[in-house]
């Protein structure tokens, strides 16, 4: 059938079109199956968008993607047919019926995944697969290799290159914004490259955001690690296992992260970087991913394992996620925590001790020093990881931030006070992090919180429990109306709500 293109000025991360729903009817194409558009000889398959009404009959909605591949202009007359579905949907079929993905099929997924030929439910279907039927550990490997082998990679000809991953899920986890300028103010290098947040309120990319480009390609991330001994980029902008970042978009609604997909996710990035020495962060505690440190040893287990089989030197840190790290939560206040530390070499011991032992067990297991949290706090408190991070930053691209109180923070703010005296027994992280993505992080870089006391600390009546931090009335207004009903931070007493009227802050 032949129709005009209408190019449609967005960009859709996919190959899709918007039909009529006449013409799509009339070719036998409904909702999420494929085409084939062709334009002077050259072809790309696209998935269907039913536009009703707004499409009209004769004409094909383009999105950016496919204009630029096609070279297609507005009028510009294409051909189109109806094709099958990728034969990926049925392997993602099978696994819903429990079965076991071959390598290839895992291959052909990811392929697929990368090339943005799975229409969103499809994807979502294939994060559920996993989520609900799991993956045995010869999977996890397929899928982790496919997601390197799918992507670009770094080699470095020279210099001990080691990297840092959390599997995330505590709140306030700013802790690669001092790991990484500690461990490249050593000599080390460590290209890191980060997530956006998927279950969190701020992921390390939307963190360093804050202060620098985190968009770069596979040559900018080695040409600035080589000079400045680190990065810290965004994963999703690189072509380092691209797949990755596609899957955590449709985990981020869901606030789902599957096992399989996180050791995938996480061991993949560090594989394609070509790091050789590894430290994984795993917080457990509860209302996080991992809710006892006996479940943390497993998984740590399974990152030995997963690094055995790509070749990589892997330890685990199990740490301490029961409550947020520091005292700050979304992009902006966690870009400041972070800076405010190494200025003034002191803050949080949460967050400066995390750092410190994880820095000190990457400079142990790469063998660069037998007592590693040591080196690692004399780089700290010496002032050289302040200097570090503000060369990488520079590096990076500055934000045009010199000290951390040049960081604008969400200008609506709302503090919530103790209505007791007593102390913290509990803070719940995850109402912290719901509080925080009402107040609309990590969207909004200056929205979050700031926790005022943390659990086992003292409090009078009327004392400061924590500040809600936003950009807009409204959202503050949402967060406020939540932490009423949600309290996150528990004073004293045994009694943590009251049904129906929660009232107990
Ligand atoms: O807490 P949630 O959002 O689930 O996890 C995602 C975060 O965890 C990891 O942290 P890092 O890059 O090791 O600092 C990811 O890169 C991301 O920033
Ligand atoms: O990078 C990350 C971190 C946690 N979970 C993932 O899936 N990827």
């Amino acid at each position: 059938m032949k129709v005009r293109a209408a190019v449609l000025p967005i960009n859709a991360g996919k190959f899709a079109v918007a039909l009529n729903q006449d013409d799509a009817a009339e070719i036998g194409v409904s909702e999420g199956d494929r085409i084939r558009v062709i334009k002077s000889g050259k072809s790309v398959s696209a998935i269907v968008q039913i536009a009703f009404g707004l499409i009209s009959r004769g004409k094909i909605g383009v999105y950016e993607e496919i204009a630029a591949e096609l070279n297609l202009k507005d009028g510009d007359e294409v051909d189109i047919y109806p094709i099958s579905r990728p034969s990926s949907v049925e392997f993602i079929r099978k696994k819903l019926s429990g079965k076991k993905y071959s390598r290839e099929e895992l291959y052909s997924i990811i392929s697929d995944v990368v090339d943005g030929n799975l229409a969103e439910v499809e994807l979502t279907a294939f994060v559920l697969g996993s989520y609900l039927v799991g993956m045995d550990f010869d999977e996890i490997e397929w899928m982790t290799k496919a997601m390197i082998d799918t992507g670009e990679a770094i080699e470095f000809e020279k210099g001990v290159v080691v990297d840092k991953h959390s599997i995330g899920g505590v709140p306030g986890n700013k802790v690669s914004l001092l790991i990484v300028p500690i461990i490249a103010a050593s000599g080390l290098l460590i290209p890191k490259t980060a997530s956006r947040a998927i279950t969190s309120a701020s992921g390390t990319a939307d963190t360093m955001e804050v202060l620098a480009d985190v968009n770069m390609s596979v040559e900018e991330i080695k040409e600035i690690t080589l000079k400045t001994g680190g990065v810290i980029a965004w994963g999703g902008a690189t072509n380092i296992a691209p797949a990755d970042d596609k899957i955590i978009r449709v985990e981020y609604p869901l606030s789902i992260d599957p096992r399989p997909q996180l050791l995938a996710s996480v061991m993949a990035k560090k594989g394609a970087v070509g790091a050789r020495h590894v430290a994984i962060d795993i917080p457990a505690g509860n209302g996080t991913k991992i809710s006892s440190v006996e479940e943390g040893r497993k998984l740590a287990g399974e990152f030995v394992e997963l690094g055995r089989r790509l070749g990589l030197n892997v330890s685990c840190a199990i740490t301490n996620g029961s409550q947020p790290v520091g005292r700050t939560v979304g992009p902006a206040l966690e870009a400041w925590e972070a800076l405010k530390t190494l200025e003034e070499r002191k803050g949080s011991s949460s967050l400066i001790e995390k750092s410190l032992g994880i820095a000190g067990l990457l400079f142990e297991i790469s063998g660069f020093a037998q007592d590693g949290y040591d080196r690692a706090k004399m780089i700290f408190e010496s002032g050289k990881a302040h200097q570090k991070l503000l060369e990488i930053i520079q590096a990076q691209g500055s934000k045009g931030i010199l000290k951390s109180d040049d960081i604008p923070i969400g200008e609506e703010k709302y503090v919530i006070e103790s209505k007791f005296e007593g102390a913290v027994v509990d803070i719940l992280n995850q109402r912290v992090v719901r509080l925080a993505r009402l107040a609309g992080a990590p969207k909004d870089k200056g929205a979050g919180v700031y926790i005022h006391r943390k659990r086992g600390e003292v409090v009078k009546k009327g004392d400061p429990l924590i500040t809600i931090y936003a950009e807009t009335a409204w959202k503050l207004e949402k967060a406020i109306e939540y932490a009423m009903e949600n309290p996150p931070i528990v004073v004293s007493g045994m009694i943590l709500e009251k049904y129906p009227s929660f009232k107990v802050v």
